[in-house]
């Protein structure tokens, strides 16, 4: 299996331009389907969940061709509504083909999904709101089996800002009979870029990006050329791998509103930042401030996806800071490996409690999850010596080559095979 193997202490300067974002090329790929024609999507990040995507689309029918980071899929011979278990199972977005196939012919078949193991990820809310929209849903051996006549408009009030539910519950209202409603839905970038993608395909979706999204139902959609938006989690890893060095980087084709709880957070941690709308640098200090609180949120608040980062990074502050996660249960996987590389932190339930120390020694340690990973490479970058990083392919998931970016900035890092 591969690993990394870096050489911690370089200071990263130089220009980096962000890829397209992992969370909104999966429901946009999922969304294909049930346009009933031929879709191009531009700035497709070349990572493994797009991978599983495009072999989950293939095996239900659908025709794709890939060309670097433009992809086109072809949903008119979509055929099956049953999607392989073990693809299901690689990833978290797998569960939304559930409202997309449910538009497209009112009936699927599909395991629970997988994605990382941040804690129990239940899909209750989206089983609860597709039922409200008319779907008859049977559990039996691990599949759900969902099929309906018709989805019918209604309105839903989500317990929670699901990203995942909000995303099912558009895609299955948008050939719904009448109009629906979402209400506490997520508000989450990606969400707007999904209502964008589909309403170039003739849907009539509005609000996405507040917490009331309405849909009115549609007949058909038809295929569309869409460029899916700047990952702000990738950039924030990027930033934060500028702050561990004291480096010196610039991040090009970001949103910078995406990223104002980062940045917020990076500047109390003594970054210098100056941006404009899609480009940023930052400068990072020669040793971070503590940060007193950080709760992950829904956005806009801070990112859970960006929590093991600032946390390798707040290892190496002057002083304590304390991190509270608020999304998932079990989402602190990172913390015992950053110990072994000499941090001090502690948790009890939801909170790390970050003691800074001057300086983390390389050590062998193992990526549990895809951010958990990410940040035990900033940590890697910033240590006294080697770093070596096992099962990487948690964050071959979800960054597009990031070991030739990061040495693009200087970084000694390399992947053995
Ligand atoms: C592919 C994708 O876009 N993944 C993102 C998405 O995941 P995902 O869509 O899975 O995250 P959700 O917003 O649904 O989950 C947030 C919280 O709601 C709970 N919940 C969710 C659904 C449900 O039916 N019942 C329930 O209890 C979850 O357990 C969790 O505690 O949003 C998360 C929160 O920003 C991010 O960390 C993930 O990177
Ligand atoms: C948790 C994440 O992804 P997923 O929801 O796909 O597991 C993530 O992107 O950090």
């Amino acid at each position: 299996m591969s690993k990394y193997v870096i050489e911690g202490g370089k200071r990263l300067v130089g220009e980096i331009t962000i890829g397209g974002a992992k969370n909104s090329a999966l429901p946009i790929l999922a969304a294909s389907v049930i346009t009933n024609g031929v879709s191009t999507i531009f700035n497709i990040p070349k990572i493994k969940d797009v991978n599983v995507m495009e072999q989950i689309l293939k095996s239900i029918g659908c025709k794709v061709n890939r060309v670097d980071n433009i992809m086109t899929i072809d949903s008119r011979p979509f055929s099956k509504i049953k999607i392989p278990e073990d693809l299901v199972r690689e990833m978290r977005s797998s569960i939304i083909l559930m409202g997309a196939m449910l538009a497209r012919c009112g009936q699927v078949e599909i395991s629970y999904p997988g994605g990382c193991d941040i804690g129990p990820r239940p899909i209750d809310l989206h089983l609860k709101a597709l039922k409200e929209l008319g779907a008859d849903i049977k559990e039996a051996h691990g599949y759900i089996y969902c099929c309906t006549e018709q989805l019918k408009g209604c309105e839903i009030q989500l317990d929670y800002p699901s990203v995942g539910a909000t995303e099912n519950i558009m895609l299955a209202a948008v050939r719904a009979k009448g109009t629906t409603i979402i209400r506490n839905a997520a508000k989450e970038p990606e969400i707007v870029d999904l209502q964008n993608f589909l309403n170039a395909a003739g849907a009539r979706i509005y609000g996405a990006g507040t917490s009331a999204i309405r849909i009115d139902g549609v007949e058909k959609l038809h295929g569309v050329e869409h460029t899916v938006i700047p990952d702000r989690i990738v950039a924030g890893t990027f930033m934060v791998a500028s702050a561990i060095t004291g480096g010196e980087v610039i991040l090009k084709n970001i949103e910078v509103e995406h990223l104002s709880s980062i940045i917020a957070k990076l500047k109390e941690a003594g970054c210098k930042i100056y941006n404009n709308c899609t480009t940023l640098k930052i400068i990072g200090p020669k040793r971070p401030n503590a940060v007193e609180s950080i709760r992950t949120l829904p956005y806009p608040g801070f990112p859970t996806d960006m929590q093991a980062q600032m946390i390798a990074l707040l290892s190496l502050a002057n002083g304590t800071s304390i991190v509270c996660e608020t999304i998932f249960e079990n989402r602190f996987k990172h913390v015992d490996e950053l110990v072994r590389m000499g941090a001090k932190i502690k948790t009890e339930g939801r909170v790390a409690i970050i003691k800074g120390v001057k300086e983390l020694t390389g050590a062998k340690v193992t990526a549990k999850d895809l951010r958990g990973g990410a940040a035990l490479v900033l940590a890697g970058l910033a240590a006294k010596g080697t770093t070596i990083i096992e099962n990487i392919y948690h964050i071959d998931r979800g960054y597009q080559d990031f070991e030739k970016d990061l040495a693009s900035l200087g970084a000694d890092i390399k992947k053995i095979f």
